[in-house]
């Protein structure tokens, strides 16, 4: 393998959400400048100063790797039919890239948004799973999906001001949104993988992702003139990239870039990965319609009209190669 590419200056910029929650309106003005901004050249910035303490962190990742050590028949009582892997257990070789005829080298869990009782929504969502052998997987997820909740809704915040509209534009649309957990684990490669990548180059479809992860290597995102390049954030850090979601919404102000988990080198093949992003997703109903001011002469709308809901279905029809 290559040896890595270094980032290029500034590519990825770092932001401290302290900044945004500081009184100071030139600090809050320096992130929103430089979260947008980074958004809209790469679609990927590291956080840090966010709401997921450490001790949540290596929990998750603790109560991740304990349940996909179980054997697989355990895992596969947590694979519910009918409802495209949008919770519990997906299986390995269940998913593939858009496009790709090989599946991914990964096998994942999926925790999803818990609903107040008055929320119609909450009706049409398959619930959370508990699992009876590691009791304390499900309950950690739960914590550190809201974690990573709270940090998306203050993002969106900045992205709504650096956008010129309200700064609460994304507080209906997101609030009880259909997000997503996933919990994946790479496993050990043990054979030649022909191929096969552990997560082959994609865009993810929701508004943004936030990746907790940093320990492991792997991830690359491509520029624009078509380089793969490392993202290798500090251990703690937060990786957040932009989704097609809010491409669409912005008529393409904000980049949603393609990227990929890249096999390790053959000598750490025996090395498992884990990483935890949360996608986060509106509720069905949202408009994904380009907003008025990102749309002119000089940038002509590049995208229909649709519901969040109408593209998430287009899109999970693409990506699920087994089981449904
Ligand atoms: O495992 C990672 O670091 C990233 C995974 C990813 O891009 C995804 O699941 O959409
Ligand atoms: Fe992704």
């Amino acid at each position: 393998m290559n040896a890595p590419v270094p980032v290029p200056e500034g590519l990825v910029s770092d932001v401290n959400l302290a900044d945004f929650r500081a009184s100071d309106p030139a600090r809050r003005q320096a992130f929103i400048q430089t979260l947008g901004d980074s958004f809209s050249r790469i679609g990927f910035a590291v956080v840090k100063g966010h709401d997921v303490p450490r001790p949540l962190q290596d929990a998750a990742f603790a109560e991740t790797r304990d349940f996909f050590g179980l054997p697989v028949e355990a895992k596969q009582k947590y694979i519910v039919p009918g409802i495209n892997g949008q919770r519990g257990y997906s299986g390995f070789g269940t998913e593939k890239a858009k496009g790709e005829t090989r599946v991914d080298l990964k096998e994942f869990w999926h925790h999803g948004q818990t609903y107040a009782a008055n929320d119609p929504l909450g009706a049409h969502q398959p619930p959370n799973l508990e699992v009876s052998e590691r009791p304390q997987f499900t309950p950690t997820l739960k914590a550190t999906f809201e974690a990573l909740e709270r940090t998306g809704s203050d993002l969106l915040r900045a992205i709504a001001l650096y956008l010129g509209l309200a700064e609460d534009y994304f507080v209906p649309h997101i609030q009880g949104g259909i997000s997503i957990l996933r919990a994946i684990h790479y496993p050990p490669i043990t054979t030649e993988p022909a191929g096969a990548v552990r997560a082959a180059a994609h865009e993810d479809i929701n508004l943004i992702t936030l990746l907790m992860g940093s320990s492991a290597q792997g991830l690359e995102v491509k520029t624009l003139d078509g380089q793969w390049v490392p993202v290798q954030p500090g251990h703690g850090d937060l990786t957040i990239n932009v989704g097609d979601m809010l491409q669409r919404l912005t008529n393409g102000v904000l980049r949603s870039t393609t990227h990929r988990v890249v096999n390790p080198p053959r000598e750490e093949w025996h090395q498992p990965r884990f990483s935890i992003p949360f996608f986060l997703h509106p509720r069905p109903e949202m408009s994904l319609n380009c907003l008025p001011g990102c749309v002119s002469a000089e940038r002509p709308r590049r995208f229909d009209n649709i519901t969040a809901d109408g593209y998430l279905q287009e899109r999970l029809r693409e990506i699920r190669a087994g089981q449904k």
